[in-house]
């Protein structure tokens, strides 16, 4: 089975003429997990994804994948990358001419010398995984734009690819179909181990789906790190964002300025509503791989991953995975506690182990290796003084 590869960023800067798109953005994308990049309109996003699949050229910093830097390497080099990448862009990019059959078979026909049997075999293994079956012979303007997405992600996928980079999926999907492509990204996930980043605005994608979260604003990275970090955050522009209030340092425009937030703030102490539905907070559970799919290697890795960096996040996030790492260790309790002891050698119950971790992770100091996920917001600063 492939397998995702990691994806290392490291202090890129891109600008346009003079016009500075984002800059020293640091970011690790762990191999075979499900990663997200939030962030407003404007900020980047899809100025990203385009950059890390080589159709846009930082002017500074690194991207490294399978020790290849793609800013250094041949054209020869990077062609080889980009077979690693299926990419769905934002309004699935379908050739308008062609039928759903022949667009989904493009790459396989492009890129392999495959006969075209075993092409349909793919292809029609791909349409069903997005529900499309029944539509091979539909032209892109014929459907909808939901079943459009589906197609581009189908097309993205018969390559087997390592990674996934999905532009907006929930851009013009109602809530519903947005929670089934979710769901197959997350299957998909599964199926393949592939790495995967998500670009999107949309909150509840944000807080069920991905294993990591991050967060453009400004030209900046606010932040990246498991998904605890970002949705236990208390800067404003995070909180902002996720409760989609018009309160806080995110406007109409790119800069808001202070007189405009304190206006607003005085409006909204006045009785005006500030928008938004409900108190966004806290953690709610992850999306899970649909049951009769193979288990979801990234969530043991992640795991693993999480705890030895546990002790460089913001002390809420720390609680927050605790409790799910508590949470995990009752359910193993429950269905199989012999499985779970014999997984760590060291510990004798199942308490012991918690209690164990957990002053590891208490105790863990300045000498520990500190792994930079969380950019910005003064808390590496806490962690390496
Ligand atoms: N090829 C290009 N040449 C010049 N400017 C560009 C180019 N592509 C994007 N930009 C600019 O880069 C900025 C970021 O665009 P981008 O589409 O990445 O934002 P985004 O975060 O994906 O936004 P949205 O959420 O609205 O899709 C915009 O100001 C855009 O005008």
């Amino acid at each position: 089975m492939e397998m995702g590869v990691e994806v290392a960023v490291e202090d890129l800067t891109k600008s346009f003429g003079t016009q500075k798109i984002w800059q020293d953005v640091t970011m690790t994308l762990p191999k075979g997990e499900v990663s997200a990049l939030l962030g407003p309109s404007g900020t980047g996003k899809s100025v990203f994804l385009k950059s890390l699949i080589g159709l846009l050229r930082p002017e500074r910093g690194r991207i490294v994948i399978d020790g290849t830097d793609i800013l250094q390497c041949s054209s020869k080099e990077l062609y080889e990358i980009r077979k690693l990448f299926g990419v769905l862009f934002q309004d699935g990019a379908l050739f308008g001419s062609m039928n759903l059959y022949d667009n989904v078979a493009f790459p396989l026909r492009e890129h392999t010398k495959k006969s075209e049997s075993d092409i349909r075999k793919i292809v029609m293994e791909k349409l069903e995984i997005t529900g499309l079956v029944g539509a091979e012979d539909k032209l892109p303007g014929e459907i909808s734009g939901g079943m459009r997405k589906r197609a581009g992600l189908a097309r993205a996928l018969v390559l087997d690819p390592q990674i996934i980079l999905v532009d907006e999926p929930d851009s013009g999907l109602d809530p519903v179909r947005t929670t089934y492509i979710s769901q197959t990204l997350i299957d998909i996930n599964a199926e393949i181990d592939a790495t995967i980043l998500i670009v999107s605005h949309n909150i509840n994608l944000a807080r069920t789906v991905p294993d990591n979260i991050g967060m453009l604003f400004r030209r900046h990275l606010v932040m990246f790190g498991p998904r605890e970090v970002l949705l236990t955050s208390e800067e404003p522009v995070v909180k902002q964002f996720l409760n989609g209030t018009m309160i806080g340092p995110i406007g109409m425009s790119e800069e808001k300025d202070e007189a405009t937030m304190a206006a607003e703030k005085a409006m909204v102490e006045e009785g005006h509503h500030p928008g938004g539905v409900e108190d966004v907070e806290g953690i709610v559970p992850q999306m899970e791989a649909t049951p009769g799919t193979p288990e979801r290697k990234a969530v043991g890795r992640r795991r693993e991953r999480v705890r030895e960096i546990l002790h460089t996040l913001p002390e809420k996030a720390q609680a927050a995975i605790r409790d799910s790492l508590d949470d995990e260790a009752d359910q193993y309790a429950d269905h199989s506690y012999d499985e779970y002891a014999s997984a760590d050698d060291n510990s004798d119950t199942i308490e012991y182990a918690t209690a164990q971790q957990n002053r590891n992770y208490a105790g863990a100091d300045d000498d520990t290796q500190v792994i930079p996920v969380v950019r910005g917001s003064g808390y590496q600063n806490d962690e390496r003084g």
